[in-house]
């Protein structure tokens, strides 16, 4: 190695160093880590600058690799890892889980899985190697799908775990806002080595064919485009912040004594914030959110309430009348109640 790419690679951990210190809102208490280690160059290069990390800061540092057994090198790169985290001294914890198709698709079910296994995992905070071109992947994929505000704000860098009962409260993104790119020169400098999940590559999925056409066709003729759309994400999430401190606000002007919100009172607030707040009170349950038309109809028939028990059906919730009283509760039969990350 010469002096120039040694000198490049010392920067380069120190700025690792800094963004995990930074996205961990690091001060001098001990934290146990959980890093959710693929294998991919992401979370490789990760797991590298978490474990000299450990240098400066004291960590307690475990990774988890999830096991799909979907595709045939499944096992291979559970040996990759196990061999990668003992070169670093990481303990390292393989969780085999079972994907179950439930017609959203095979990779949204393995996605819920996964989420699932990472999130039984205890510690003060699991990591992720999520970086910005994945943030502007999900921004675009989202909008395409008519994703709403809160959709759109996609991921934070620091965040609470979006699974109700995760082990690890807070999940922590160090590399949002660095492009894959430079996690790619990251590891090359440090000629580490990966392994590449086919299935990326396939084309059979969208997300797939927007990262590997679309939005390098976008970057093409606006040069910057994922930079600009991974702020979008930002203006999104302080956008998402207000609307839900606007509902919290409505919810105490509103809130009925028993519970609830009183039904006259509630009616009286224009449509657009009975709106925001049965979405943001939905969410708390927790819930995945009702559709725009769901919720139209429903503060319809809301508004029209002429006695007795009422319930209307808004995807995993219920929203319910009885005399005086609206409120929001959990359908005993939601399809997937716990997640509620989109
Ligand atoms: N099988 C897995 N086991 C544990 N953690 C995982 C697994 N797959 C993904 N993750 C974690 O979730 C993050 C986001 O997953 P995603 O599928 O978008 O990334 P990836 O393409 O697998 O990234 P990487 O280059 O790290 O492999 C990863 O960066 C990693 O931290």
């Amino acid at each position: 190695m010469s002096e120039r790419d040694e000198a490049q690679g010392a920067r380069s951990e120190h700025r690792a160093t800094q963004r995990f210190a930074r996205a961990a809102n690091y001060s001098a208490f001990p934290l146990r880590l959980v890093l959710g280690f693929s294998g991919g160059v992401d979370s490789t290069v990760l797991l590298h600058a978490l474990a000299e990390a450990r240098a400066e800061f004291p960590l307690e540092l475990r990774a988890v690799h999830v096991h799909h057994g979907l595709l045939e090198q499944a096992d291979a790169w559970v040996e990759a890892a196990r061999a990668h985290c003992a070169s670093l001294g990481v303990p390292l914890q393989v969780a085999y889980v079972r994907v179950q198709p439930d017609g959203r698709g095979l990779e949204a079910a393995a996605r819920s899985a996964r989420l699932r296994a990472l999130a039984a995992v205890p510690g003060d905070a699991l990591v992720l190697a999520q970086h910005r071109d994945d943030q502007a992947e999900t921004v675009l994929f989202r909008l395409l799908r008519g994703s709403g505000v809160a959709g759109l704000a996609a991921m934070r860098p620091i965040a609470p775990a979006p699974l109700a009962g995760a082990a690890a409260p807070w999940w922590l993104r160090p590399f949002l806002d660095l492009p894959k790119e430079t996690l790619i020169a990251w590891a090359r400098e440090r000629g580490l080595r990966w392994v590449e999940d086919p299935s990326n590559a396939s084309a059979d999925f969208t997300r797939n064919w927007l990262r590997a056409e679309i939005l390098p066709q976008l970057e093409h003729r606006l040069p910057g485009v994922r930079t600009v759309l991974a702020r979008t994400a930002e203006t999104m999430a302080e956008a998402q912040q207000g609307l839900d401190d606007l509902a919290a606000l409505d919810d105490e002007r509103v809130g009925h004594p028993q519970g609830g919100w009183d039904l006259a009172e509630f009616l009286r607030l224009p449509v657009h914030r009975q709106k925001n707040l049965v979405r943001w009170a939905t969410l708390r349950l927790p819930a995945l959110p009702p559709t725009h038309r769901r919720l139209e109809e429903g503060l319809r028939q809301a508004a029209d309430y002429a006695g007795g028990v009422w319930r209307f059906p808004l995807g995993e919730a219920w929203l319910c009348a009885r005399g005086e009283r609206l409120w929001v509760e959990a359908a005993p039969q939601g399809c997937d109640a716990a997640y509620r990350c989109g």
